[in-house]
Protein backbone atom coordinates (compact mmCIF):
# COMPACT_ATOMS: atom_id res chain seq x y z
CA UNK A 1 0.00 0.00 0.00
CA UNK A 2 1.50 3.15 -0.82
CA UNK A 3 1.55 6.18 1.05
CA UNK A 4 -0.87 8.06 -0.49
CA UNK A 5 -3.34 5.64 -0.47
CA UNK A 6 -3.07 5.12 3.43
CA UNK A 7 -3.07 8.81 3.95
CA UNK A 8 -6.25 8.37 1.71
CA UNK A 9 -7.72 5.26 3.89
CA UNK A 10 -6.92 7.99 7.36
CA UNK A 11 -8.43 10.44 5.57
CA UNK A 12 -11.84 8.38 4.68
CA UNK A 13 -12.48 6.61 7.88
CA UNK A 14 -11.79 10.15 9.74
CA UNK A 15 -14.43 11.53 7.41
CA UNK A 16 -16.64 8.17 8.50
CA UNK A 17 -16.26 8.57 12.19
CA UNK A 18 -17.03 12.40 11.82
CA UNK A 19 -20.42 11.72 10.18
CA UNK A 20 -21.34 8.92 12.44
CA UNK A 21 -19.93 10.59 15.46
CA UNK A 22 -23.04 11.35 18.21
CA UNK A 23 -22.67 15.00 18.13
CA UNK A 24 -23.47 17.50 15.26
CA UNK A 25 -21.45 19.19 13.41
CA UNK A 26 -21.95 21.77 10.98
CA UNK A 27 -19.36 24.34 8.87
CA UNK A 28 -20.21 27.43 7.62
CA UNK A 29 -18.36 29.76 5.42
CA UNK A 30 -18.51 33.58 6.50
CA UNK A 31 -21.86 34.34 4.66
CA UNK A 32 -23.24 31.78 6.83
CA UNK A 33 -23.62 29.21 4.27
CA UNK A 34 -23.49 25.53 5.44
CA UNK A 35 -20.81 23.49 3.71
CA UNK A 36 -20.75 20.19 5.68
CA UNK A 37 -23.79 19.00 7.46
CA UNK A 38 -22.56 15.16 9.61
CA UNK A 39 -25.30 12.39 10.22
CA UNK A 40 -26.48 13.84 13.49
CA UNK A 41 -27.63 16.65 12.15
CA UNK A 42 -29.39 14.70 8.98
CA UNK A 43 -30.73 12.20 11.41
CA UNK A 44 -32.43 15.05 13.64
CA UNK A 45 -33.34 17.87 11.00
CA UNK A 46 -34.61 15.04 8.49
CA UNK A 47 -32.24 17.20 5.88
CA UNK A 48 -30.22 15.20 3.79
CA UNK A 49 -26.21 17.63 3.30
CA UNK A 50 -27.06 17.65 -0.88
CA UNK A 51 -30.20 19.51 0.64
CA UNK A 52 -28.46 22.21 2.70
CA UNK A 53 -25.15 22.07 1.69
CA UNK A 54 -24.72 25.80 -0.01
CA UNK A 55 -27.99 27.11 1.51
CA UNK A 56 -28.52 29.83 4.71
CA UNK A 57 -28.20 28.32 8.01
CA UNK A 58 -31.41 31.59 9.17
CA UNK A 59 -33.05 30.62 5.76
CA UNK A 60 -33.16 26.99 6.72
CA UNK A 61 -33.79 27.33 10.59
CA UNK A 62 -35.30 30.44 11.45
CA UNK A 63 -35.27 29.07 15.22
CA UNK A 64 -32.00 30.65 14.96
CA UNK A 65 -32.11 34.19 15.77
CA UNK A 66 -29.69 35.91 13.30
CA UNK A 67 -28.36 39.27 15.53
CA UNK A 68 -27.77 37.17 18.27
CA UNK A 69 -26.26 34.26 16.42
CA UNK A 70 -24.05 36.57 14.45
CA UNK A 71 -22.82 38.73 17.13
CA UNK A 72 -21.48 35.41 18.55
CA UNK A 73 -19.90 34.34 15.32
CA UNK A 74 -18.61 37.60 14.53
CA UNK A 75 -16.51 37.41 17.26
CA UNK A 76 -15.26 34.04 16.68
CA UNK A 77 -14.28 34.98 13.46
CA UNK A 78 -12.30 37.74 14.47
CA UNK A 79 -10.10 36.69 17.68
CA UNK A 80 -10.28 33.47 16.49
CA UNK A 81 -11.47 32.06 19.92
CA UNK A 82 -13.91 29.16 20.39
CA UNK A 83 -17.64 31.00 21.75
CA UNK A 84 -19.69 28.82 23.64
CA UNK A 85 -23.33 28.47 24.66
CA UNK A 86 -25.09 26.20 26.93
CA UNK A 87 -28.77 25.17 27.08
CA UNK A 88 -29.38 26.98 30.44
CA UNK A 89 -29.03 30.38 28.51
CA UNK A 90 -30.62 29.04 25.42
CA UNK A 91 -32.52 25.77 25.39
CA UNK A 92 -31.12 25.05 21.74
CA UNK A 93 -29.95 26.47 18.59
CA UNK A 94 -31.63 23.80 16.56
CA UNK A 95 -35.45 23.19 17.17
CA UNK A 96 -34.79 19.16 16.94
CA UNK A 97 -37.35 17.04 18.50
CA UNK A 98 -36.58 15.20 21.88
CA UNK A 99 -36.78 11.05 21.05
CA UNK A 100 -34.98 10.16 24.02
CA UNK A 101 -37.11 7.20 25.63
CA UNK A 102 -35.80 8.32 29.61
CA UNK A 103 -36.17 11.87 29.27
CA UNK A 104 -39.26 11.80 27.26
CA UNK A 105 -40.96 14.72 28.63
CA UNK A 106 -38.79 17.31 27.26
CA UNK A 107 -40.78 17.85 23.68
CA UNK A 108 -37.12 19.72 22.36
CA UNK A 109 -33.41 18.22 22.31
CA UNK A 110 -31.77 20.46 24.80
CA UNK A 111 -28.12 21.27 23.07
CA UNK A 112 -24.94 22.82 24.46
CA UNK A 113 -23.36 24.36 21.19
CA UNK A 114 -19.44 25.38 20.69
CA UNK A 115 -18.52 27.64 17.85
CA UNK A 116 -14.92 26.89 16.73
CA UNK A 117 -12.90 28.93 14.27
CA UNK A 118 -11.67 27.37 11.14
CA UNK A 119 -8.11 28.78 9.96
CA UNK A 120 -7.42 28.73 5.99
CA UNK A 121 -3.70 28.17 4.90
CA UNK A 122 -3.36 31.68 5.36
CA UNK A 123 -3.79 32.00 8.82
CA UNK A 124 -7.14 33.84 8.12
CA UNK A 125 -10.47 32.80 9.59
CA UNK A 126 -12.71 31.53 6.60
CA UNK A 127 -15.28 28.87 7.55
CA UNK A 128 -16.77 28.29 11.42
CA UNK A 129 -17.51 24.75 12.81
CA UNK A 130 -20.36 24.47 15.31
CA UNK A 131 -20.58 21.92 17.45
CA UNK A 132 -24.27 20.55 18.49
CA UNK A 133 -24.11 18.64 21.53
CA UNK A 134 -27.40 16.63 23.00
CA UNK A 135 -27.42 17.22 26.94
CA UNK A 136 -31.38 16.37 27.08
CA UNK A 137 -31.02 14.08 29.62
CA UNK A 138 -28.88 16.40 31.88
CA UNK A 139 -30.74 19.32 31.19
CA UNK A 140 -34.30 16.98 32.45
CA UNK A 141 -32.13 15.71 35.50
CA UNK A 142 -31.36 19.00 36.79
CA UNK A 143 -34.69 20.65 36.25
CA UNK A 144 -36.37 17.42 37.95
CA UNK A 145 -33.53 18.29 40.85
CA UNK A 146 -34.43 21.39 41.12
CA UNK A 147 -38.25 21.08 40.91
CA UNK A 148 -38.06 18.31 43.52
CA UNK A 149 -35.59 20.55 45.73
CA UNK A 150 -38.29 23.28 45.70
CA UNK A 151 -40.91 21.08 46.43
CA UNK A 152 -39.25 19.57 49.47
CA UNK A 153 -38.23 23.48 50.68
CA UNK A 154 -42.02 24.07 50.78
CA UNK A 155 -42.92 20.75 52.49
CA UNK A 156 -39.75 21.44 55.16
CA UNK A 157 -41.15 24.64 55.80
CA UNK A 158 -45.33 23.17 55.87
CA UNK A 159 -47.08 21.44 58.69
CA UNK A 160 -49.11 18.98 57.35
CA UNK A 161 -51.89 18.88 58.86
CA UNK A 162 -53.18 22.35 58.62
CA UNK A 163 -51.06 23.28 55.69
CA UNK A 164 -50.50 26.56 57.15
CA UNK A 165 -46.14 27.28 57.80
CA UNK A 166 -44.81 24.95 60.83
CA UNK A 167 -43.10 26.56 63.62
CA UNK A 168 -39.44 26.70 63.04
CA UNK A 169 -39.83 28.38 59.52
CA UNK A 170 -42.84 30.88 61.01
CA UNK A 171 -40.19 31.69 64.02
CA UNK A 172 -37.31 32.39 61.24
CA UNK A 173 -40.03 34.89 59.37
CA UNK A 174 -40.69 36.45 62.80
CA UNK A 175 -36.83 37.49 62.91
CA UNK A 176 -36.51 38.50 59.33
CA UNK A 177 -39.63 40.82 60.38
CA UNK A 178 -37.72 41.87 63.05
CA UNK A 179 -35.03 43.05 61.19
CA UNK A 180 -37.07 44.54 58.69
CA UNK A 181 -38.96 46.72 61.22
CA UNK A 182 -35.30 48.04 62.55
CA UNK A 183 -34.57 49.21 59.23
CA UNK A 184 -38.32 50.47 58.27
CA UNK A 185 -40.07 50.89 61.07
CA UNK A 186 -43.13 50.11 59.51
CA UNK A 187 -45.96 48.66 61.65
CA UNK A 188 -46.64 45.03 61.76
CA UNK A 189 -48.23 42.86 64.69
CA UNK A 190 -48.17 39.37 65.70
CA UNK A 191 -51.73 37.74 66.46
CA UNK A 192 -51.60 34.65 68.46
CA UNK A 193 -54.43 32.36 68.79
CA UNK A 194 -55.72 28.91 70.37
CA UNK A 195 -58.41 26.84 70.25
CA UNK A 196 -60.54 26.95 73.66
CA UNK A 197 -60.99 23.24 75.52
CA UNK A 198 -59.97 21.95 72.65
CA UNK A 199 -58.74 18.38 74.81
CA UNK A 200 -62.66 18.29 75.51
CA UNK A 201 -63.09 17.88 71.57
CA UNK A 202 -60.44 15.36 71.42
CA UNK A 203 -62.01 13.22 74.34
CA UNK A 204 -65.38 13.63 73.15
CA UNK A 205 -65.78 13.12 69.72
CA UNK A 206 -61.91 11.52 68.78
CA UNK A 207 -58.83 12.62 67.82
CA UNK A 208 -59.72 12.97 64.44
CA UNK A 209 -62.42 15.31 65.24
CA UNK A 210 -59.58 17.29 66.54
CA UNK A 211 -57.93 17.38 63.51
CA UNK A 212 -61.05 18.35 61.75
CA UNK A 213 -61.70 21.46 63.75
CA UNK A 214 -57.75 22.29 63.31
CA UNK A 215 -58.30 21.39 59.60
CA UNK A 216 -61.75 24.05 60.15
CA UNK A 217 -59.87 27.16 61.82
CA UNK A 218 -56.71 26.84 58.96
CA UNK A 219 -58.89 27.50 56.03
CA UNK A 220 -60.85 30.20 57.85
CA UNK A 221 -57.30 31.76 58.46
CA UNK A 222 -56.48 31.40 55.06
CA UNK A 223 -59.65 33.08 53.90
CA UNK A 224 -59.27 35.99 56.61
CA UNK A 225 -55.47 36.97 56.26
CA UNK A 226 -53.70 38.77 53.22
CA UNK A 227 -51.30 37.45 51.16
CA UNK A 228 -48.12 38.74 52.49
CA UNK A 229 -49.40 37.80 56.10
CA UNK A 230 -47.54 34.62 57.32
CA UNK A 231 -49.75 31.83 59.09
CA UNK A 232 -48.36 29.28 61.37
CA UNK A 233 -49.05 26.05 63.62
CA UNK A 234 -47.23 27.22 66.47
CA UNK A 235 -47.68 23.69 67.68
CA UNK A 236 -50.73 21.25 69.02
CA UNK A 237 -54.14 23.64 69.14
CA UNK A 238 -52.14 27.13 69.12
CA UNK A 239 -51.21 29.35 65.79
CA UNK A 240 -49.13 32.45 65.30
CA UNK A 241 -50.02 35.14 62.55
CA UNK A 242 -47.43 37.63 61.63
CA UNK A 243 -49.58 40.34 59.93
CA UNK A 244 -46.91 41.97 58.06
CA UNK A 245 -47.42 45.65 57.83
CA UNK A 246 -50.62 45.85 59.54
CA UNK A 247 -50.88 48.11 63.07
CA UNK A 248 -52.73 47.10 65.95
CA UNK A 249 -56.72 48.60 64.32
CA UNK A 250 -55.58 46.44 61.29
CA UNK A 251 -54.82 43.81 63.48
CA UNK A 252 -57.65 43.95 66.42
CA UNK A 253 -60.07 44.26 63.04
CA UNK A 254 -58.74 41.18 61.55
CA UNK A 255 -59.21 39.18 64.91
CA UNK A 256 -62.30 40.25 65.72
CA UNK A 257 -63.37 38.86 62.06
CA UNK A 258 -61.87 35.59 62.88
CA UNK A 259 -63.16 35.13 66.31
CA UNK A 260 -66.83 35.55 64.94
CA UNK A 261 -66.39 33.64 61.95
CA UNK A 262 -64.80 30.84 64.28
CA UNK A 263 -67.82 31.03 67.47
CA UNK A 264 -70.60 31.64 64.41
CA UNK A 265 -69.29 28.02 62.50
CA UNK A 266 -70.68 24.93 62.80
CA UNK A 267 -68.44 21.46 61.38
CA UNK A 268 -70.59 18.69 60.08
CA UNK A 269 -68.48 15.54 61.69
CA UNK A 270 -69.98 12.23 61.16
CA UNK A 271 -73.16 12.51 62.48
CA UNK A 272 -72.26 15.34 65.03
CA UNK A 273 -72.01 19.11 64.57
CA UNK A 274 -68.55 20.48 66.37
CA UNK A 275 -68.87 24.10 67.46
CA UNK A 276 -65.77 25.82 68.97
CA UNK A 277 -64.49 29.13 69.80
CA UNK A 278 -60.61 30.24 69.76
CA UNK A 279 -58.54 32.94 72.34
CA UNK A 280 -56.47 35.61 70.76
CA UNK A 281 -53.47 38.28 72.16
CA UNK A 282 -52.46 40.72 69.56
CA UNK A 283 -48.91 42.51 69.78
CA UNK A 284 -47.90 45.40 67.26
CA UNK A 285 -44.41 45.88 67.05
CA UNK A 286 -43.14 48.94 69.32
CA UNK A 287 -39.57 49.88 70.36
CA UNK A 288 -39.82 48.33 74.01
CA UNK A 289 -39.70 44.93 72.38
CA UNK A 290 -36.16 43.90 71.81
CA UNK A 291 -36.29 40.27 70.22
CA UNK A 292 -38.54 38.58 67.97
CA UNK A 293 -38.66 35.71 71.05
CA UNK A 294 -39.75 38.94 73.11
CA UNK A 295 -42.25 39.63 70.22
CA UNK A 296 -43.85 36.23 70.04
CA UNK A 297 -43.96 35.53 74.01
CA UNK A 298 -45.71 39.26 74.13
CA UNK A 299 -49.00 37.85 72.12
CA UNK A 300 -48.22 34.57 73.30
CA UNK A 301 -49.20 36.00 77.15
CA UNK A 302 -51.89 38.21 75.34
CA UNK A 303 -53.62 35.21 74.35
CA UNK A 304 -53.16 33.12 77.71
CA UNK A 305 -54.64 36.34 79.03
CA UNK A 306 -57.87 36.69 76.77
CA UNK A 307 -58.22 32.30 77.62
CA UNK A 308 -57.67 32.90 81.69
CA UNK A 309 -60.82 35.82 81.07
CA UNK A 310 -63.03 33.12 79.89
CA UNK A 311 -62.14 32.21 76.14
CA UNK A 312 -63.48 33.65 73.04
CA UNK A 313 -61.84 36.76 73.07
CA UNK A 314 -59.20 38.82 71.98
CA UNK A 315 -56.87 40.63 74.27
CA UNK A 316 -55.00 43.11 72.60
N1 LIG B 1 -56.58 16.15 67.26
C1 LIG B 1 -55.40 16.64 67.57
N2 LIG B 1 -55.11 16.97 68.84
C2 LIG B 1 -53.91 17.49 69.14
C3 LIG B 1 -52.95 17.70 68.15
N3 LIG B 1 -51.84 18.24 68.75
C4 LIG B 1 -52.14 18.38 70.06
N4 LIG B 1 -53.39 17.93 70.29
C5 LIG B 1 -54.12 17.87 71.56
O1 LIG B 1 -54.47 19.18 71.93
C6 LIG B 1 -54.81 19.15 73.30
C7 LIG B 1 -54.32 20.42 73.93
O2 LIG B 1 -54.77 20.42 75.23
P1 LIG B 1 -54.56 21.63 76.22
O3 LIG B 1 -53.15 22.15 76.06
O4 LIG B 1 -55.01 21.24 77.56
O5 LIG B 1 -55.45 22.77 75.61
P2 LIG B 1 -57.01 23.01 75.74
O6 LIG B 1 -57.76 21.77 75.98
O7 LIG B 1 -57.37 23.78 74.49
O8 LIG B 1 -57.14 23.92 76.98
P3 LIG B 1 -57.06 25.48 76.99
O9 LIG B 1 -55.83 25.84 76.23
O10 LIG B 1 -56.97 25.89 78.42
O11 LIG B 1 -58.27 26.03 76.34
C8 LIG B 1 -54.19 17.88 73.89
O12 LIG B 1 -55.22 16.96 74.19
C9 LIG B 1 -53.35 17.34 72.74
O13 LIG B 1 -53.33 15.93 72.72
C10 LIG B 1 -53.26 17.31 66.83
O14 LIG B 1 -52.47 17.45 65.89
N5 LIG B 1 -54.49 16.81 66.59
Amino acid sequence: MSLETSQLNELHWLMEMLHNIDVGLVVLDRDYHIQIWNGFMENHSGLLPREVKGKSLFELFDEIPQDWFKRKAESVFLLKNKAFTIWEQRPYLFKFLNYRPITGTADYMYQNSTFIPLLSATGEVTHLCLIIYDVTDNAVSKQDLERVNAELAVLSQTDALSGLVNHDHWQHCLQAEYKRWSRSQKPSSVLMLSIDNFKKINDSHGFSAGDEVIRHLSGLIREHTAEGDICGRYGGDDFALLLTGSDAARGKALAEQLRKAVSGAIIGYKNTDLAYSISLGLVEINKDIQNSYTWAELALNAMLAAKKAGGNRLQA
